[in-house]
Formats: structure tokens, C-alpha cells, sequence
């Protein structure tokens, strides 16, 4: 491992602890190394899948090989399934989750198994290990390996020669990708939007990470698709046909939500497209815990809420309707918060919420049963287009925020983990052209960097004319001071100067920044990262003293 990725991966790290302030720092580690293995690997397995596959090579070489009925399954802890479906083929993408009834998804549960974890329980005394014919292709090396099946890079077998191939190098717009989850970001709040319960939560830290297998009660695996790194191997989306007024709920019902904050004009669409109305009636289980992943719900309207079991499940849980045992029906809630059958309660679902990510994000199986508590009605998405599109718009932006971070000077003395933060908080916006920014006059509560199009600056002389002070374009930054800029577009000083300033103290904007028309309408549209004020203070906060010396320095005043 390059001591560059060793960094990296020891300065995201810190960033997580910093942020999830994990009760057991141990344990929390230990996921989160495990997290980002586990996606390494899949990125693995689907490079060398699309190299096996041009080059017609066997799938042994590739795909996992099923350790059917062994039982032993010491990352996830419980007892297998042993008459689960079996996963015979892929399921096409367009098939909907609502034409069958009954609790589970509709794809099958995997008897794949689950990734291996090195932190995990040995396996139970009485069941032994794998036959051989039952392991994967690579069993005498990589598979009897805690860190799962493929050689990839991180893998201590890559110093020595098993006659396999060199492993992929993975990139992502000519950067080399370290091993990495591309969710990993976070933040303090809860970006879903459901509301966690604050009585004892089963797993400590922040469950955005992946949750530990203490949660997976019931054996189960999943063969996570690859986030599509490099989108040349697309497999088409789901496109549901809508009514401008389902199109019309849809958006309102997302306009909040943190986790389609970042997509552009396309991925909206491609989101919007694969959606599926889903209507729910009271005590409908609609996510069962240790289910495979398939959809993921945004809630339009109604109430859900969110129950985790620690003890394992039995075996034909999956099976059994909430409704199928008059027991349980007749008990159903015998302490507040408690549900007999599926646990402790841990969250509430309302409108504009939602949930279901973690399985789709991390590849593990259900962390909580969701059950609808009213008649709701869900906006479902796929777990293809969730992973291709929402994954990968995070991923992306994160990286081109850190990219863009790392060469403002003025960042030059925040640590790699404050500049992740502060890529995190940035958010994308697109405006028509035309469209004003920021206005003269106004105070200012932003501060911006241009990622796309071009933006024109005026001001209003003592006439009440317009003037054109300067153009920004792709990479230049207004409501943030940076003397580089200024440099090389001496115009700007007044507007840049001046935003700046006004973000500091508050004062008003000095100058107009809006879109450019465009002569050429394929040209991009504006599109600008916002950081909002109480996040600049937050984040830049350290800063802000030395911003506001230089600036006074420089500018004098
Ligand atoms: N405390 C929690 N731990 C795990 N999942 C939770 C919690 N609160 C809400 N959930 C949601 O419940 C969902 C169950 O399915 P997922 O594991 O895919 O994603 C989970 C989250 O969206």
C-alpha cells in the first residue's frame, strides 16, 4: 500500500471518528475498516468481471461460490437460512417490488457468503468449515481469507505469486481510487430524515456506518452490484411511465431531502423515471430485518417506524406475516417503544423522510424492520439506480469538492478531514441564464465556487448604470477570498473583494453575480457549491480570524 493511500485512509478515518464520536472507538474502527473493504472488493469483482468477460473467462474466477448449508457465517452471527430461495439469475431491474405479496423482496435471498469479518465470532464448535468443494474457486487462498475472495489491492496476498492476475487499478476521471466507501460522509444530523429514537439505540456510534452484525440476526448475504465508477458499462435504468401530478408529488416529496441534494438536472430525471408508487396499509411490513436489499422509500405520506431485534430471528421469520400469530397481534406493543415480534423501536418515518439505504449502501443485509403504522404512500427506487445514480453523485462530489479544496491556499493549513467536511456541507446549484447569485445589496449568507457554465459580475455605478466587472467560470470562487483570483482577473477584486467581506461581517453584497446567457445553449447551464453561512462559520470558523486579518490587509478595511 502507497503511503499516500495509507493517509488517506487514516485521515478519512479520523474524519469518521471526529464525527460519529463512536461510544466504542474499537468497535467502530473495526466496522469502518471492514466497510471499506468490502467495497473495495466489490469494485474488484466488477472489474474483473468486465475483464472476464471480454477476455470469455470462466465466472470461477470471479463470482463467489456459494458455501451452500455450511451454516457458518461468523460476520453476521446467526443461523443460516437453510430452505431460502436460491439466487438462480439476476432479477431484471424493472421488476416491481409490489406484484407479489408477502414480507420478503423480490429477489431472492442470496445463500452467497456473506463477507467474512475479521472481527467477527469464530464459527460455532459443532458446525464445521466448508467443504472444499463448496468453497470459491480461490479457496486455497483468498476465500479462507477475512478479507474476503478477490486479490485486490490491501490484500496481503499480493506478495506472493498465486499466478493471478495483476490486481485492477481503479479510477475515477484519470484519479487513482484508494480503498474506499463512497459513503462514508456522514454528517452530524441524520441525512434520511427519519426521526431516531433516543432510547438506548441498539448499535453505538452512528448507524450510518455500516451496522454492526450484532443487528443481523438472520443469516443472510447479498452480491452487491459495483457502484458504476466510470458509467461506460451502464446498464439501462428503470423507466416507469408518470403522471405530471405523480411527477409533481415526487419532487415535493424529495425537495428536502439531504440525499438528492446533489444530483444535476439528469440524474433527477433518471431518479424520477425509475420510481415506483407504493401504497401501504396499517401494520404492513414494508423492510424486513436481515432481508436482502432492494428498494429504497421516500416517504410521500403517512407514518412508518423503524425496529431493530438484537437476538437472532428464527428461521422462518421471513415467512411469517406480522398478522400470522394471534399472540403476537394480541400483544403487540407490551412496553412503549417495544414491539414484540420486531424489537426496539429506533425511528419514525413521516412525510419527506426516508429509508432503506443502509442495505443498498453497504451490501448487508436489512438493519430494521420498517413497518407502516399508518396507510402510507412511498416513492420506492431501485436498488440499481440508487447505487448507480445516488452513490455515485455522492461519491463524485465528494471527490471533486476535495479536489477543489485542496488547491484553495487559503485551506491550505485545514486538516484533510476538515477540508472532507467542508466538501460535505457544499451543495450544488444551477441556475438559468441570467439568474442572479447573489444581488448587490443583499447580505450575504454564501459563499460559492463555480463547478460548471459561467457567471457574469456587475455593479451598479453612482449613475445607477450596470457595469460588467468581470466573468467567472469553471473553478473560481465569489463569497470566499482568494487572492489567486484576483491576480489573475484584476476586475474581480470589487466583487469578489466585497463578498467576502459581506459573508464575514455580514454586511451586504457589493456586486451581482448571475448566469451568463449563453450564446450556445449546449453549453453547460451555471451551476455553482454553495456553503451556507452557518456552515462556513462552523467549518471555516478557525479560519475566520486570519480571513478577515489578510482581508483587511489587503483590501484595507
Ligand atoms: N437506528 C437504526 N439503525 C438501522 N437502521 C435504521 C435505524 N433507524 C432507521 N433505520 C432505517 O431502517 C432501514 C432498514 O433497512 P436498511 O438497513 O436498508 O436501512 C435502514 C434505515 O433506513
Amino acid at each position: 500500500m502507497s503511503t499516500s493511500t495509507f493517509e488517506s485512509l487514516v485521515s478519512d478515518l479520523t474524519r469518521d471518528v471526529q464525527r460519529a464520536q463512536p461510544k466504542d472507538a474499537l468497535q467502530f474502527c473495526a466496522n469502518w475498516f471492514q466497510s471499506r473493504l468490502e467495497e473495495q472488493r466489490t469494485l474488484s469483482r466488477d472489474t474483473l468481471h468486465r475483464h472476464a468477460r471480454d477476455i470469455h473467462a470462466s465466472s470461477d474466477l470471479y463470482v463467489d461460490v456459494p458455501m451452500t448449508g455450511s451454516g457458518y457465517s461468523p460476520g453476521i452471527g446467526g443461523p443460516s437460512v437453510p430452505n431460502g430461495p436460491s439466487r438462480s439469475s439476476p432479477a431484471p431491474a424493472t421488476i416491481s417490488p409490489f406484484s407479489t405479496p408477502g414480507p420478503g423482496p423480490s429477489l431472492g435471498l442470496g445463500q452467497h457468503a456473506p463477507p467474512i469479518s475479521p472481527f467477527a465470532q469464530p464459527p460455532p464448535q459443532n458446525q464445521p468449515p466448508p467443504s472444499s468443494s463448496q468453497r470459491s474457486s480461490l479457496r486455497n487462498s483468498a476465500s479462507y481469507s477475512p478479507f474476503g475472495t478477490l486479490n485486490v489491492a490491501g490484500n496481503a496476498l499480493l506478495s506472493e505469486d498465486h499466478g493471478m492476475q495483476t490486481p485492477p487499478v481503479f479510477r475515477i476521471d484519470g484519479k487513482d481510487l484508494p480503498p474506499t466507501s463512497p459513503l462514508t460522509t456522514s454528517p452530524p444530523v441524520n441525512p434520511f430524515g427519519y426521526e431516531q429514537q433516543q432510547l438506548s439505540p441498539p448499535a453505538p456510534g452512528d448507524y450510518l456506518h455500516p451496522p454492526t452484525s450484532a443487528i443481523f440476526a438472520r443469516r443472510t448475504s447479498v452480491s452487491a452490484e459495483s457502484i458504476l465508477v466510470d458509467g461506460l458499462d451502464a446498464k439501462p435504468l428503470p423507466v416507469y411511465q408518470k403522471s405530471p401530478d405523480q411527477l409533481r408529488r415526487i419532487k415535493a416529496s424529495i425537495q428536502n431531502n439531504f440525499i438528492f441534494r446533489d444530483l444535476d438536472e439528469e440524474q433527477e430525471t433518471g431518479v424520477l423515471n425509475a420510481m415506483q408508487e407504493k401504497t401501504t396499509v396499517k401494520d404492513e411490513v414494508v423492510i424486513r430485518q436481515g432481508d436482502v436489499g432492494d428498494y429504497f422509500y421516500v416517504v410521500e405520506s403517512g407514518l412508518l417506524e423503524c425496529y431493530i431485534r438484537s437476538n437472532p430471528l428464527p428461521p422462518t421469520w421471513s415467512s411469517a406475516s406480522p398478522s400470522a400469530s394471534p399472540k403476537l397481534a394480541e400483544n403487540k406493543f407490551l412496553a412503549p417503544g417495544h414491539h414484540p415480534e420486531f424489537g426496539k423501536k429506533v425511528a419514525e418515518c413521516r412525510e419527506g423522510n426516508s429509508f432503506g439505504e443502509l442495505a443498498l449502501m453497504y451490501g448487508h443485509p436489512r438493519a430494521a424492520t420498517v413497518l407502516s403504522i399508518e396507510p402510507s404512500t412511498l416513492w420506492a427506487l431501485d436498488r440499481t439506480t440508487f447505487r448507480t445514480i445516488i452513490l455515485q453523485a455522492a461519491y463524485r462530489k465528494r471527490t471533486m469538492y476535495e479536489h477543489f479544496l485542496s488547491t484553495v491556499p487559503l485551506l491550505g493549513s485545514l486538516e484533510a478531514a476538515e477540508k472532507s467536511k467542508i466538501a460535505d456541507a457544499l451543495v450544488s446549484r444551477i441556475y438559468v441564464d441570467g439568474e442572479a447569485v447573489v444581488k448587490q445589496g443583499e447580505m450575504g449568507d454564501n459563499f460559492f465556487f463555480v463547478e460548471e457554465g459561467e457567471a457574469v459580475c456587475t455593479k451598479r455605478d453612482g449613475q445607477g448604470q450596470e457595469i460588467t466587472v468581470g466573468r467567472l467560470k469553471k473553478g473560481d470562487y465569489f463569497g470566499g477570498l482568494y487572492p489567486h483570483l484576483f491576480v489573475r482577473a484584476l476586475l474581480l477584486i470589487i466583487p469578489f473583494h466585497s463578498a467576502e467581506l459581506s459573508l464575514l461581517r455580514m454586511e451586504p453584497r457589493a456586486a451581482t453575480v448571475s448566469a451568463v446567457n449563453r450564446a450556445d445553449p449546449s453549453q453547460p447551464k451555471l451551476k455553482v457549491a454553495a456553503l451556507d453561512a452557518p456552515a462556513f462559520t462552523r467549518l471555516l470558523g478557525p479560519l475566520r480570524e486570519i480571513m478577515e486579518r489578510k482581508a483587511g490587509e489587503r483590501y484595507g478595511r
